[in-house]
């Protein structure tokens, strides 16, 4: 559910209309719905009044700060996977004390940092990686909560690429493997054990893998009490999918309820760290039609946003909504359109025969775009990455200007000899 919708065939956020925002910021253009964000955090939180819990919003997917502002206000805590990510929450005004720190890289510095300002935990991926923190954690004198990211080996049955839980992937320690690691976590003196950490893919759009892997980790958690290691907290990762088309995924609620009433009355602090499912439907991209070419075979929208703006679609052949800000002008020129960008790739497209009536000059929304959108944009083909505009009823205010070619180009030079 969502605050985007039309009022006499124009598309609105929340209650401004989009046409009049891309002609005040400009095209192309991010817009995001604060009630939106607000409503999906609430979906997972509510449920989960009255258990231990954390929703930690996974900041890859949007880390504009105004987003990470309006969660932080919410009580969210934050998944991380840089000190980057880090450095942003802390400047939105989010807890250090309710963020978990994954991925497979971790730099020291990046573990010094996270250290110094006092997170929740560190979402272990490896020996190495356990060991670096310890030693880290040693020369500041201080000791590391951390908790041990388990690879379930569970099937996510969504895209391979966005697939981590599978003993083929990258991401975690073997279900095997992991008492043997948090038995040497126990060991080592600078490390304090408080979870357990799992995260199986990404676009799950049914409860059973969640639920599966809920299953894996309950096992692990009652061998782990056998040895003597006790933890205090579950995380369950992000994952959940959201309707891009057709599909009809379970809601964040109907997510929380049924691991509630899996787990039943727990002491365990429940985790999740939800990144899509709060902020993909809580933004739209504002593109404009620039040319139109009408061939034999195809018929081209030439659209001022390309991959460089929203990935997706060229790397993983993703299907998004793209829709009309205003009714149709008269002349309108209506056919199966394919939505290019200005970049010199074939690949770049945002949508493939989409049946739409257009004239030059046109706007259209990317639905679901709130995340790995901006998140995801690059420079490439030397492109300003767009505006950012958040929208909380009839106010709205510029999150991100339009990046300069002055601001792309600081800090380069020319050789010196
Ligand atoms: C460790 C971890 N947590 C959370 C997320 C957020 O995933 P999603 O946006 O699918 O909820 C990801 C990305 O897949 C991740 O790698
Ligand atoms: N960027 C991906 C999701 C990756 C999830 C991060 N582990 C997407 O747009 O679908």
């Amino acid at each position: 559910m969502d605050y985007f919708n039309y009022r006499d065939g124009h598309l609105y956020a929340e209650d401004l209309a989009v046409k009049e925002l891309a002609e005040e910021f400009g095209t192309p253009l991010y817009v995001y719905s604060r009630a939106t964000l607000e409503r999906h955090f609430q979906a997972y939180d509510q449920p989960l009044q009255g258990h231990p819990h954390l929703i930690c919003y996974a900041v890859k997917a949007n880390s504009n700060l105004a987003v990470l502002n309006v969660l932080a206000r919410l009580g969210a805590g934050f998944d991380i996977v840089s000190q980057g990510e880090l450095e942003r929450v802390l400047a939105a005004g989010g807890d250090p004390a309710r963020v978990v720190f994954s991925g497979v890289g971790k730099q020291v510095n990046e573990i010094r940092r996270a250290l110094s300002v006092g997170i929740k935990c560190f979402n272990v991926e490896s020996l190495p990686e356990l060991e670096r923190i310890d030693s880290v954690a040693e020369s500041m004198g201080v000791i590391a909560p951390i908790s041990i990211r388990v690879n379930p080996d569970v099937d996510p049955q969504t895209h391979p690429y966005i697939s981590t839980g599978l003993k083929a992937n990258k991401f975690g320690i073997a279900f095997d493997e992991a008492p043997a690691v948090y038995q040497r976590a126990a060991s080592l003196s600078h490390l304090k054990i408080v979870g357990v950490d799992c995260h199986i893919g990404s676009q799950i759009t049914q409860l059973a893998p969640f639920l599966d892997a809920l299953e894996r980790l309950l096992v692990l958690v009652e061998q782990l009490k056998e040895q003597g290691i006790q933890l205090q907290h579950l995380d369950l990762g992000g994952g959940l999918g959201v309707t891009y088309d057709q599909e009809n995924p379970p809601s964040p609620s109907d997510y929380a309820k049924a691991v509630i009433e899996r787990l039943g009355q727990t002491d365990y602090e429940l985790i999740f760290e939800p990144g899509r499912s709060i902020a993909a439907n809580a933004g739209l991209l504002i593109t404009r039609v620039e040319y139109l070419k009408q061939g034999e075979e195809k018929n081209f929208a030439i659209i001022d946003a390309a991959m460089n703006d929203l990935l997706r679609p060229a790397l993983y052949d993703a299907w998004q909504a793209i829709v009309p800000v205003e009714p149709p002008k008269p002349g309108a020129l209506p056919a199966r359109w394919d939505l290019v960008g200005p970049v010199c790739e074939t690949g770049d497209f945002l949508g493939k025969d989409r049946q739409l009536a257009l004239l030059p000059g046109d706007l259209l929304a990317v639905r679901s775009a709130g995340a790995y959108g901006f998140a995801m944009a690059s420079n490439y083909n030397t492109r300003n990455r767009p505006a950012e505009v958040m929208v909380d009823g009839a106010h709205r205010q510029l999150v991100r200007q339009r990046e300069s070619y002055e601001q792309q180009m600081a800090g380069e030079q020319l050789l010196s000899r």
